[in-house]
């Protein structure tokens, strides 16, 4: 593959992870989280700010994109993408002025870019993908240094898996729970939005997210799980019944200062893996639309 080929496809790849941060916060109503109407359970944090992290993160992911290009998943890969994520965290940081707006995102979009560059085919499923992603996030980034975050401490302390055994696993609750949810919605020609906060529902009803935990411990991990079910259960966000309480589940996390920021980051990668099975976007237009509030 040329030169201008790889930098013309790595282009869209970034674009196209981009667009889908910018599409997950744009989402609106969603739980605890940020969106057009509030700020969630996150006082430093606002749509327009997750926006600007988004479009500033674009660069990463081609980076990450250009390295990865036809390149086998091994560890070489792991630790060259590792470098590129880290300096992606620092310079968000750098945008952001501070504040964590994607660092979940930019792990689980990084290792999605890299595995959909590194098979480059013209056709890929989302679970092809997500496997591969899953088999690089395996290898050890032997140049990491210990750091204790949040994550860290709270699967210490109650035991359960986080981001990281996300990955590995090839995103279980990207191709098991949300794509699937999206697309039986679509099916019953649902309204996309609502068909996508159904996807985001079905992964709070199950994903252990260290940043609810870490924010609310286990009472508000179990409210997000069961809540979520249970607005499933009555059908999903696009009856009355589910939609009233789906409001409330807002209302109640925000309360319980509970962000289901983990879960959000997987609705980023549903969306990431379907335009790219689907059909590519571009940023300027998707800009152009959310950002006029
Ligand atoms: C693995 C990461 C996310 C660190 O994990 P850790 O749990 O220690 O961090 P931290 O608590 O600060 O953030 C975790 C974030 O992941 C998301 N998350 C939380 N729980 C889950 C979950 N169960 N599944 C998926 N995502 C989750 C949330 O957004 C949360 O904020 C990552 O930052 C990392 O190790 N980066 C190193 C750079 C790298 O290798 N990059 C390669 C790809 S770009
Ligand atoms: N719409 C969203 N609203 C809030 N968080 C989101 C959203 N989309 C993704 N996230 C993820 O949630 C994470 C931020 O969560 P949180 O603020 O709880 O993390 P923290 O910085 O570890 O915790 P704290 O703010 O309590 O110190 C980000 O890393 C990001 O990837």
């Amino acid at each position: 593959m040329k030169w201008e080929e790889v930098s013309a496809c790595s282009e869209e790849l970034a674009e196209t992870a981009a667009v889908s941060l910018i599409e997950e916060a744009a989402l609106t109503p969603k739980p605890g989280l940020v969106d057009k109407n509030n700020t969630g359970a996150h006082t430093d944090l606002d749509y327009n700010l997750m926006a600007l992290s988004a479009v500033s993160l674009k660069s990463t992911f081609k980076d990450i994109a250009k390295m990865s290009f036809n390149q086998p998943i091994d560890q070489s890969l792991r630790e060259k993408i590792a470098v590129i994520g880290r300096h992606g965290e620092k310079a968000m940081l750098q945008a952001t002025g501070g504040v964590n707006t994607h660092k979940g995102a930019i792990w689980a979009l990084g290792l999605l870019t890299a595995a959909a560059a590194s098979l480059n085919k013209s056709s890929m499923s989302a679970e092809d993908i997500a496997l591969t992603a899953g088999e690089l996030a395996q290898f050890q980034d032997r140049k990491a240094s210990y750091q204790e975050t949040n994550g860290s401490r709270v699967k210490q302390y109650y035991g359960t898996c986080g981001a990281k055994e996300e990955a590995q696993q090839g995103f279980p609750h990207v191709t098991l729970l949300a794509l699937p949810v999206l697309y039986e919605r679509r099916r019953k020609q649902i309204h996309e939005d609502e068909a996508r906060l159904d996807a985001l529902l079905s992964v709070m009803s199950s994903l252990d997210d260290s940043c609810l935990l870490h924010r609310g411990g286990k009472v508000a991990l179990r409210t997000a799980k069961r809540k979520s079910l249970s607005i499933l259960k009555a059908g999903g966000v696009s009856t009355f019944e589910g939609y009233i309480m789906l409001q409330e589940l807002d209302t109640e996390l925000i309360k319980k200062n509970a962000s289901p920021g983990g879960s959000a980051d997987m609705l980023a990668a549903a969306l990431f893996l379907d335009h790219l099975i689907t059909s590519p976007l571009h940023l300027s237009n998707v800009v152009k639309k959310e950002m006029t509030i």
